[in-house]
């Protein structure tokens, strides 16, 4: 356990009470019941014998020193995290480059406004190789409203031959690698998501889409409880974008504000932006043209772009 960083801090962390430790009232007494008075005592290797043995794990992880690291190992981390590119560059310009890796990127809108277009055409983009710019992977593909439509992945990825090299492109081979599941529920979707490290032994997931977070077909009563689902749902996207180096995307629709307005927001509001590292409205223009604006993204202001929509999927407006 990371935990030390001199002696001095050692012995002052080993001999700390465990009641000035930030833990639930219910855990520290729990700990005590038990005997373990010091931090010394959870830390002993003969602590993990006692039965109270999620208290212990919880009262662990709050004596971890997180890692440290300097802001030029952070940038240069950065500059090497694959992008997935939408075959648009006004909208790669305004992502920075495309869906980045570590990062959950929500696109918001209207129906029809374009989030599954960009969806199932960064499905197929993410299996660009290393030599091509993409990170070459697969794509675990959450289809919470079963928008996806394969005949039209289909047609998008015949469209990109040229992008995959042209004569050993397969387009069976790019179909097998879009891992689709439908959740048919909030709780089915935690599921997926919990289960994400038996799915990626077999497969290289680089980039996970739930289109849609909103269960709004759903009959969940309790708003609260959907809602904190939600927020627990993004928490584990964070820790999946992280910990396996790839790139989330979710879509979110759009309700009515309680400003009186009739404003449209992106459902959950501010506490579901904060969840997410970059968040775009889309709106579709006219003919099949569509625009994206940076809504939060901590590189750039607001700016916003123009992209169409062509029977090869995403592009550049000509
Ligand atoms: N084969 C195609 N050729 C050209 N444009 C297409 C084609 N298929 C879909 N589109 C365009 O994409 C639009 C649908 O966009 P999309 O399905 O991404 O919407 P959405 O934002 O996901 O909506 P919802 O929230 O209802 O799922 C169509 O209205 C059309 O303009």
């Amino acid at each position: 356990m990371n935990i030390i960083v001199n002696d001095s801090q050692f012995f002052s962390m080993m001999l700390r009470p465990i009641s000035s430790l930030a833990l639930p009232d219910t855990v520290i007494s729990q700990l005590k019941n038990h005997g373990f008075c010091y931090v010394n005592d959870i830390l002993d290797e003969s602590a993990s014998e006692a039965t109270c043995i999620d208290a212990i794990q919880e009262a662990r992880i709050c004596c971890k020193v997180p890692k440290s690291f300097s802001a030029l190992d952070i940038l240069q981390e950065e500059l090497l995290r694959p992008k997935i590119t939408t075959l648009s560059q006004a909208l790669d310009n305004i992502l920075d480059g495309g869906f980045q890796c570590r990062t959950v990127t929500e696109l918001c809108g209207a129906p029809g406004s374009g989030k599954t277009q960009i969806c199932m055409q960064i499905s197929i983009n993410v299996q660009l190789s290393e030599s091509k710019n993409g990170p070459g992977g697969q794509t675990l593909y959450i289809d919470t409203r079963s928008g996806l439509c394969i005949a039209r992945l289909k047609e998008m990825a015949t469209a990109c031959r040229v992008c995959f090299g042209g004569q050993n492109f397969d387009i069976d081979r790019i179909l097998e690698h879009i891992i689709v599941t439908r959740p048919q529920s909030i709780d089915e979707l935690s599921t997926v998501l919990e289960n994400f490290n038996e799915l990626d032994k077999n497969c290289q997931i680089r980039l996970i889409i739930v289109d849609s977070l909103s269960f709004r077909r759903y009959s969940i009563e309790d708003t609260l409880q959907r809602t904190q689902k939600c927020f627990r749902i993004l928490d584990k996207l964070n820790k999946l974008a992280t910990r396996f180096n790839l790139a989330v995307v979710i879509t979110n629709e759009l309700v009515n504000s309680f400003n009186g307005n009739d404003d449209l927001v992106p459902a959950g509001g501010l506490l579901c932006a904060q969840r997410v590292h970059k968040r775009f409205m889309l709106t579709r223009l006219d003919d099949n043209k569509f625009a994206a604006r940076a809504m939060k993204t901590p590189t750039m202001p607001e700016v916003s772009s123009k992209f169409q929509v062509t029977a090869g999927g995403i592009r550049d407006i000509m």
